[in-house]
C-alpha cells in the first residue's frame, strides 16, 4: 500500500508532503507554500484532490494529487462564508461541506468534477461549529455546534440543501463542548471527542426505536489530570478496533479498544505524544497513529501494538509552525 501524508503548518502556511513506508518511515516529497494560513484538509473520495481551508481570506483551495507520488499542484479554489476550522466530502464526491467555528456555520460547497464551486447552502446559528461529518450512509450530515453542546442532523438533499431532520438535533451534557467525529465500520455506531469537559460519546445511529442515543461516556483523561481539558481530534483504526483521541493541555493521545460490535469502549492506556496535539490521524493500514505538536513543530510516528491499541513511537520529524492537521492518503 502507497501512502503520502500530509501535514498543515497554518503559521508558516505550509503543507509538508511525505511518504510513509511500510516500516512506518516518512520521506518528505514536497513542500507546499499556501497562499494563507493552511488548517483543515480533506483527501476527495477518488484521491484525485486534497482540499484544504485557509484563512484570512476564507477559502478552500484544491491541490491536484499525482497519482505517481502524491505531490500536489494547485488546480482551484472558492470562497468559503467564514473561518474555515473543518472541511469534509460526502462519500460521492459531489459536495464539500465546511464548519466555522468563529463564523458559527456549516456550508456546503458544489464540486465540479472535483473541483470547488459555488455555495449551494449555508446554515448559521451553529455556536462553535466545530465539524461536518456525513454518516456513513450518505444521508445523514452531523454537525457538533461546540458552543450549545448539541450536533445538528441535517439530511443531505441531491442539491446538496441541509434539511433539519426530525428530531434536528441530539445533545450532549452540558459543557462538554462537542468537536470531532469518527463513524464505526459497521456504519452502526459514531464517537465524538468533547473538547471542553475530555470526554468521548458513543452514539448508536439507530436504537430500537429508530433512533440515535448516547450510550456510553467515558473521560479520556488520565485519573490524575487537574487541569484545563482541552481535547481535539479523534480517530478509529480502519479495522474499528481501537479509537484515539488527543488532549492539548496534557499532550496526550487516549488509547481505547472497541467491542466486536462497536458498542463498547474500554480505555486501554495514555500515551505521551508532541506538545499540543490539535491533529492527527491513522494510516491506512491501520498500524500507524501520526501526530502533530502545535508547540513542537514536529510530527510523531507511532506504531500500534498488538491487542491492546497501545503505541510506541517509531520516530519524530521537523514540519512547519503551528502543525495541526495530519492526512494520511492511500493512493
Ligand atoms: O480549539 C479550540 O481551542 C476551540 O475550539 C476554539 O477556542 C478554537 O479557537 C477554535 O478551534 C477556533 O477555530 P479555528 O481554529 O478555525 O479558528
Amino acid at each position: 500500500m502507497k501512502q503520502t501524508v500530509y501535514t498543515a503548518s497554518p503559521e508558516s502556511q505550509q503543507i509538508h508532503v511525505w511518504r510513509l513506508d511500510e516500516q512506518g518511515d516518512l520521506t518528505l516529497l514536497q513542500v507546499v507554500d499556501v497562499p494563507g494560513q493552511v488548517q483543515p484538509m480533506v483527501v476527495s473520495p477518488d484521491k484525485r484532490f486534497l482540499y484544504v481551508g485557509v484563512r484570512p481570506e476564507f477559502r478552500v483551495i484544491a491541490y491536484r494529487i499525482s497519482p505517481e507520488d502524491g505531490i500536489l499542484a494547485e488546480a482551484g479554489h472558492s470562497a468559503l462564508p467564514g473561518s474555515p476550522t473543518h472541511i469534509s466530502t460526502d462519500h460521492s464526491g459531489k459536495f464539500l461541506f465546511c464548519g466555522s467555528y468563529n463564523a458559527g456555520c456549516v456550508s456546503v460547497t458544489r464540486l465540479n468534477d472535483g473541483l470547488p464551486g459555488e455555495i449551494v447552502d449555508v446554515v448559521e446559528g451553529l455556536e462553535g461549529c466545530h465539524s461536518a461529518n456525513i454518516s456513513p450512509d450518505n444521508r445523514t450530515l452531523w454537525v457538533p455546534a461546540l458552543k450549545q453542546d448539541r450536533i445538528c442532523l441535517f439530511t443531505l438533499g441531491e442539491d446538496g440543501k441541509l434539511a433539519p431532520q426530525t428530531p434536528p438535533e441530539v445533545t450532549t451534557v452540558e459543557g462538554a463542548g462537542p468537536r470531532h467525529m469518527a463513524f464505526h465500520p459497521n456504519q452502526r455506531f459514531a464517537y465524538c471527542v468533547n473538547e471542553l469537559n475530555g470526554s468521548v460519546d458513543v452514539w448508536q445511529l439507530s436504537n430500537a426505536h429508530g433512533n440515535v442515543e448516547c450510550i456510553q461516556t467515558l473521560d479520556i483523561m488520565p485519573p490524575d489530570f487537574t487541569d484545563t481539558r482541552w481535547a481535539a481530534d479523534i480517530h478509529i483504526t480502519p479495522d474499528g478496533r481501537h479509537l484515539y483521541t488527543c488532549d492539548r493541555t496534557a499532550s496526550i493521545l487516549t488509547v481505547f479498544s472497541i467491542s466486536e460490535d462497536g458498542s463498547v469502549l474500554a480505555l486501554e492506556g495514555f500515551q505521551p505524544t508532541e506538545t499540543q496535539p490539535r491533529g492527527f490521524n491513522i494510516d491506512n493500514s491501520g498500524k500507524y497513529v501520526i501526530a502533530a505538536g502545535q508547540k513542537s513543530h514536529h510530527i510523531a510516528v507511532y506504531a500500534i501494538d498488538g491487542a491492546q491499541g497501545l503505541l510506541s513511537e517509531k520516530g519524530r520529524y521537523a514540519v512547519g509552525q503551528g502543525p495541526m492537521w495530519v492526512v494520511i492518503n492511500a493512493q
